[in-house]
């Protein structure tokens, strides 16, 4: 893991997506199974037909310990992504998480296994293993595009990508707008003087 992926990994998604101006979450709807999820890690991508999660394994495959494997399945809810072996299997190979534009199954076990998964929901159906899709390439997840190599910052906000190019400036950024966030707290928060000033200045 690199120096600016292990930073990450201690930054909330919001101030990612702050630094972002919010251009780059991932759909609200993708969230993580558990709350106190905090991962960061570098993209691998998958993109699979709707219930056809074959791929996915290609991608665990392909990908380097410490990746986050991130599923393109369109948003399609029918068929589960991936359940608690597959999620075992990526656990196991040492990537940081898994993020899919749809559904898992086997929510116990995956629940169990204690590793970041976000996802759009659950479903009781398994996919076929066909092998249509592609893996390493754009994709888009969430509506948002991702390119293996891009940082993805998840937590239970939810699911920001940072475009590779930007790391360290977005890096640089979101420690900036923690630092700007904590100031302010302090300022305001401390009686309800400093607070009702605050009020007035945005008011006025
Ligand atoms: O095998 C699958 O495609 C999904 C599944 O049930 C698992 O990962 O446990």
């Amino acid at each position: 893991m690199t120096e600016v992926i292990k930073e990450f990994a201690r930054i909330p998604a919001t101030a990612v997506s702050d630094a972002l101006n919010g251009l780059t979450n991932m759909e609200q709807s993708i969230k993580p199974l558990k709350r106190d999820t905090h991962t960061a890690g570098r993209a691998y991508t998958v993109k699979l037909r709707a219930a056809d999660n074959k791929l996915v394994m290609k991608g665990i495959k392909e990908a380097q310990e410490g990746d986050i494997l991130v599923i393109d399945a369109k948003g399609y809810m029918e068929n589960a992504s991936c359940g608690d072996f597959v999620i075992g299997v990526a656990k196991t190979m040492g990537l940081r998480g898994v993020v899919i534009d749809g559904a898992v199954r086997d929510m116990n076990g995956i629940l169990d296994l204690d590793f970041p998964v976000f996802c759009k929901g659950t479903t009781a159906a398994a996919s076929d293993k066909h092998g249509s899709g592609e893996t390493g390439i754009p994709i888009s997840c969430g509506s948002t595009v991702v390119r293996t190599g891009d940082i993805i910052v998840g937590d239970i906000d939810g699911v920001v990508v940072v475009p590779q190019e930007k790391a360290q400036d977005i890096l640089d950024k979101s420690k900036e707008k923690i630092i700007k966030d904590e100031e302010r707290e302090e300022k305001v928060l401390k009686s309800r003087e400093s607070a009702l000033e605050y009020i007035n200045k945005q008011l006025s």
